[in-house]
């Protein structure tokens, strides 16, 4: 009998994830013949009263690498834990499918589900899935070289329109409590303020930075991250999703910023949120290598019946940890960050005091 795999994604989608549909699909075939059913609409497929699932051969996967999104379809609400018969409802239909594993890729909610399941007799492999690399455990993930890229190229563009009204622009970034994104983009854009979620800024602090480059360089470039506050204030929240776990959308912090800096300046002050165009589109040339590893990965996992585990990146090198270790915390910027330092270095304000 040939081993029957289901996979899934859950969660918000990111670039790279057809990718790692493919590796665990390609790599489970030709290795040991095994049979792969997709789900779809993440846990969503194993909770309505019959599954949602196609069977995955090597033409279905053939051909994805490059492209975004999922062709599995993904959700960010479906919960198998918020009841105990939504629970056995998920269990019964693994059962019913014959799966003998499941992969579930997705972020933290998506591996504590993951974890709880696993407890309850479902043997799992965990693939980290996040474009704000805040999972805790892998020190990167696919989609988030994809993000900065996006997040750069918008930085360049407004480069130019910035120098030449002399205005001040701001740009704001996904990446929730963790200011990956912001950071890295900043830096590889020539931002000239880079706010994070890990460092509440000095708002006055800030129009220094500005009135300073106005009199030198006409323009300011600032990048911040969605989930950074002022000093003393709050993170700007852009909705709240009652029938979500996970309930909190931020979003706005840069029209937050933009109405508390222009009666600090004599120059005009915009803001872009970049919003969802940093999570769509082909995943890069980097991410779809790290995807294919992370998939490659996890059909190793369950070839050697390790299961329970999620695939990390960490000193460079492939591995993987014990889901009950990832399911706590957000993967923040560290106040030591080698980054934080080389951007105060070479004058990059963080919004701090002077
Ligand atoms: N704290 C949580 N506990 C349990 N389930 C959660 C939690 N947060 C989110 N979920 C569930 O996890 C999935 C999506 O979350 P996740 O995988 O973290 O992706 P994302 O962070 O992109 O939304 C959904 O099925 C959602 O219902
Ligand atoms: O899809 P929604 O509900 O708008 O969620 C938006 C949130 O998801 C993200 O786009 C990506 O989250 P991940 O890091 O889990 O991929 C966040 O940066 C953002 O705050
Ligand atoms: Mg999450």
């Amino acid at each position: 009998m040939p081993l029957r795999i289901g996979i899934l994604t859950g969660g918000g989608d990111c670039p790279g994830l057809n990718a790692v549909i493919r590796a665990v699909t390609k790599s489970l075939l030709r290795q040991c013949g095994a049979e792969v059913i997709g789900i779809h609409d993440g846990f969503g497929g194993l909770m309505g009263p019959a599954p949602h699932v196609r069977p995955l051969d090597w033409a279905s996967v053939s051909g994805i690498l490059m492209r975004g999104g999922t062709i599995l379809g993904t959700s960010n609400r479906a919960n198998p834990l918020r009841s105990e018969a939504d629970a056995e409802r998920t269990l019964a239909h693994a059962h019913a499918l014959g799966l003998q594993a499941l992969v579930v890729i997705g972020g933290d909610g998506s591996m504590a589900i993951a974890h709880g399941l696993s407890q309850r007799g479902l043997p799992i492999v965990g693939v980290p899935k996040t474009i704000d690399n805040d999972i805790v455990g892998c020190e990167r993930s696919f989609g988030f070289d994809t993000a900065v890229a996006t997040v750069t190229e918008a930085i360049e563009r407004l480069q130019t329109t910035a120098e030449s009204h002399g205005r001040v622009m701001i740009v704001e970034t996904m990446g929730r409590y963790a200011g990956w994104i912001a950071l890295e983009a900043g830096i590889a854009g020539a931002a000239d303020v880079i706010l994070l979620p890990e460092i509440d800024y000095d708002i006055d602090a800030v129009a220094a930075v500005c009135r300073a480059r106005a009199q030198r360089q006409r323009y300011t470039l600032i990048c911040i991250g969605e989930g950074a506050k002022p000093v003393g204030g709050e993170r700007t929240v852009q909705a709240w999703l009652p029938d979500s776990p996970d309930p909190v959308r931020l979003g706005g912090v840069a029209h937050a910023l933009r109405a508390a800096l222009q009666p600090r300046l004599d120059c005009e002050v915009r803001a872009t949120v970049l919003g969802h165009v940093q999570r769509g589109g082909a995943p890069t040339p980097f991410d779809r290598v790290l995807a294919t590893q992370f998939g490659n990965e996890a059909a190793q996992l369950i070839m050697r019946g390790e299961f329970n585990r999620m695939v990390t990146l960490r000193d460079g090198r492939l591995g993987s940890i014990a889901l009950s270790d990832v399911v706590h915390g957000t993967r923040q910027v560290p106040l030591d960050h080698p980054l934080l330092r080389t951007a105060r270095q070479i004058g990059v304000s963080l919004g701090e005091p002077a």
